[in-house]
């Protein structure tokens, strides 16, 4: 049986960034991977899908050339042009997520699926592995919601949909977070009339009511038919059953939530306690109920996203082996949704902060008509909003923008670091740039409260008057 100090199951961003973090300590490290290295974010999740949305976006440009005297496109894209180009740029990151790039390293790797055989121990195949610590970082899969018919419709997944052959007709996206706004918004642009299904009251659900809205004019502006609210009773048929006339399609696309992968995996064996998603149950420190053995990535169901799924990676690699806490601070984790416009979290919405903070908290709202670039851009639909929290921290907020995505790092920075409306303030922002939208509103915010005390400054301003005349 070889012996490691630390193994890694699972090679997508939350087990590289583990594995890699334990091989620059110089640890005995190996890294189990069932099938390809890089995992969802890499092969089917934000490499093809942000691809996808590139294309997409040019296609739609060249769909209003016109406007500039040049001859409009018209009709479907073809998608095998498409995704020759969405392959292209996951072979272009795939390098580095190899086991090649590991070997610096010194990070080993073997394939096949892990299953635990005891507290510290593991088989992969025929061979036994003991180790002092392991990071489970199997991460998560698409599920279908039990809906009359869905399974039995042979529905595409955000696994299955890259390997589409044509452009379908109808498309129906069934799930309106991130992942059927992203792709039901690039299918629409490159032709397929959409329709997108969402059962809660408004798509996006997590974000600020105003950001869900927007997204919707959106998409029903470029022709996605948007149905919230909407419940799915069965699928037969090719159509989609539910209040009103049933909605037929060509192919289904089913979006509606995802569940941590931990089925088989042995962990009952292994000490390892799980929730009722199926997700590892973790301390702060990001260890399971069996203390040497952590989890990190989709599978601890606190994360979905390839960047915390990172970080989490590296924090349980340091943790383990150096006994050192890297406390991560999850509201200061921003987020995106990478439609047009993007919508980019961090921190908490405006209701939110009020149920923690109450009274206290004020919004300070810059609309994109008062953004320059905005207005050079001819995209004014956005809004910055920053909600303050005690003593005017940054607390959370939300950008809606063609480049929201970029603008919310500095909001990230300053939500983690607790700055004040006045910190964000004196920090000069280039011009012009969509950055301008939470300088202004952190401005706007300075300026109210120094109107507030106008006695202060009129006081000084006669004083001064009187000084130098
Ligand atoms: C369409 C879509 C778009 C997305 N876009 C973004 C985005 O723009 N930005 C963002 O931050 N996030 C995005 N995400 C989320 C992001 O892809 C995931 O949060 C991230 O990839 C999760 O990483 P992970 O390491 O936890 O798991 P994964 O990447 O899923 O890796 C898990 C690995 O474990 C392996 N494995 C599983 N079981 C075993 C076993 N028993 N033995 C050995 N190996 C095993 C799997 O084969 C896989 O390689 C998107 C997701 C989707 C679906
Ligand atoms: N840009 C990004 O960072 C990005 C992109 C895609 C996905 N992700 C992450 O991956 C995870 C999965 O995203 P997702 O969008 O696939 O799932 P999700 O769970 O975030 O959203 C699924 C949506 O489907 C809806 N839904 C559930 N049952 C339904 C039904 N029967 N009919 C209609 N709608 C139904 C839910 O209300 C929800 O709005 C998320 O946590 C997300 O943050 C991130």
């Amino acid at each position: 049986m070889s012996a490691y100090d630390l193994v890694v199951i699972g090679g997508g961003s939350a087990g590289l960034t583990a594995a890699r973090t334990a091989g620059r300590f110089g640890a005995r490290t190996l890294l189990v991977e069932r099938d390809r290295l890089g995992g969802d974010c890499l092969w089917t999740g934000c490499v093809p899908s942000k691809a996808l949305l590139h294309v997409a976006a040019e296609v739609q440009a060249a769909r209003r050339a016109d406007v500039y005297g040049l001859g409009a496109a018209s009709g479907p894209a073809d998608l095998a042009a498409v995704m020759e180009q969405v392959r292209r740029a996951i072979a272009a990151i795939e390098p580095h997520d190899s086991a090649e790039a590991l070997r610096p390293f010194g990070v080993e790797v073997v394939y096949g699926p892990a299953v635990f055989t005891g507290p510290r121990t593991l088989t992969v195949g025929e061979r036994e592995v003991s180790f002092r610590y392991a990071v489970i970082a199997t991460g998560s899969s698409p599920v279908l919601v039990p809906v009359a018919g869905l399974a039995e419709a042979n529905p595409l997944t955000s696994d299955t949909v890259w390997e589409l052959a044509g452009l379908p007709e109808r498309l129906m996206v069934l799930g309106g977070g991130p992942t059927g706004c992203e792709l039901g918004q690039a299918f629409a642009r490159l032709g397929s009339k959409v329709t997108l299904v969402e059962v809660l009251d408004r798509l996006l659900p997590r974000e600020e009511p105003r950001a869900s809205q927007l997204m919707r004019e959106r998409l029903e502006a470029e022709g996605v038919t948007v149905l919230t609210g909407y419940r799915v009773e069965k699928v037969a048929d090719g159509a989609v059953y539910g209040v009103g006339a049933p909605v037929v399609y060509d192919r289904l696309l089913a979006v509606t939530g995802r569940r941590a992968n931990t089925a088989g995996l042995g962990l009952e064996g292994a000490g390892v306690r799980l929730g009722e998603q199926g997700q590892v149950m973790t301390d702060g420190r990001l260890r399971s109920s069996n203390r040497r053995i952590y989890a990190a990535g989709d599978v601890t169901g606190r994360s979905a996203f390839t960047h915390l799924g990172g970080v989490q990676g590296g924090a349980a690699a340091v943790d383990a082996l150096l006994g050192v806490r890297r406390a991560i601070d999850y509201e200061a984790v921003p987020w995106v949704t990478f439609t047009d416009p993007e919508v980019a979290r961090v921190g908490l919405t405006a209701d939110e902060a009020r149920s923690r903070y109450g009274d206290v908290v004020r919004v300070r709202t810059v609309e994109h008509d008062r953004v320059d670039r905005a207005v050079a851009d001819g995209r004014t639909e956005g809004f910055t909003a920053l909600v303050l929290g005690p003593r005017g921290r940054i607390v959370g907020a939300t950008v809606v923008s063609p480049r929201a995505g970029e603008t919310i790092a500095h909001l990230a920075a300053a939500v983690r670091l607790g700055w004040t409306a006045s910190h964000y303030a004196k920090t000069v922002h280039p011009y012009p740039t969509y950055a301008d939208g939470p300088w202004h509103a952190a401005l706007s915010d300075v300026y109210a409260r120094l109107f507030k005390n106008q006695w202060a400054t009129g006081a000084l301003l006669g004083l001064r008057r009187k000084v130098a005349r």
